[in-house]
């Protein structure tokens, strides 16, 4: 795990910009796993930018999506497909047919987990993971617990999720979401963690114990070879 510290968040989107632009360059057709959250935010307005710079360079990139949301109406703008269509895709053009991702309305929420498992299993392994930190030390929607889950699955909200920005202002009672397991987000060839936003030091600092502990699901991060952990200072001060 490499650590790197950058004094704002303009910075530290900067350096994620600069690895995944070079990871695109030698291999452009990568399966590109999007978080949504605000944590990418600046990531993906930098590579929308590239986007305008040089039109091609996404052309052939496919995009996996980390997770959703169980039961969101059609459209609404509290989904991760749309955080991720209107801060990503639709900037950079990239055609419906090159994107996987769990839908919120799915009728049957653990088949729509396995399809998405069966798509990752043909189109895998991901090439660059995006992962923002839960405030519970969560990643993606592996929320802390005494097992964790390998491959996509339902997960069981916690209660800090559930209070958490992201969903507070939903007006739904929402309690479950589908989601990359630990296993699918371990198999990436890259991982990029970002530590940013309010409320995010505890679990960092969790995390530097360099502990493995299924209650705080991003420590299972020390487990790979390849996971850049970006930190905006600024925001856990
Ligand atoms: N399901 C999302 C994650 O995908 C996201 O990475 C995390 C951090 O969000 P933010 O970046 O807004 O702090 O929150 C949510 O739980």
């Amino acid at each position: 795990m490499k650590i790197q510290y950058s004094p704002d968040f303009s910075t530290m989107s900067k350096k994620a910009a600069d690895l995944v632009h070079l990871e695109i360059a030698k291999k452009p057709d990568l399966l590109f796993c999007a978080a949504s959250g605000g944590s990418p935010s600046g990531l993906y307005e930098l590579m929308a930018q590239k986007h305008l710079s040089n039109p091609e360079f996404f052309d052939r990139l496919n995009v996996i999506k980390l997770d959703e949301w169980v039961g969101l109406p059609e459209g609404s703008e509290f989904t991760s497909e749309y955080d991720i269509q209107n801060k990503l895709l639709q900037k950079i053009n990239l055609p419906a047919d090159r994107c996987i991702s769990f839908n919120s309305l799915a009728k049957n929420p653990k088949m729509e987990c396995d399809r998405v498992e069966a798509e990752l299993i043909e189109k895998g392994p991901i090439d660059i993971c995006i992962l923002g930190i839960g405030q519970n030390g969560h990643i993606a929607l592996n929320e802390p617990a005494d097992k964790l889950n390998v491959s996509c699955h339902v997960a069981s909200l916690s209660e800090k999720t559930l209070a958490s920005g992201m969903i507070q202002s939903v007006g739904i009672p929402l309690s479950k979401g589908m989601t990359m397991g630990i296993g699918n987000i371990l198999a990436s060839k890259m991982i990029i963690l970002f530590i940013t936003g309010k409320g995010k030091k505890e679990a960092f600092n969790s995390l530097l114990k360099k502990e493995i502990d299924p209650l705080l699901p991003a420590s299972m991060l020390w487990l790979h070879p390849n996971v850049r952990v970006l930190v905006d200072e600024s925001s856990i001060e």
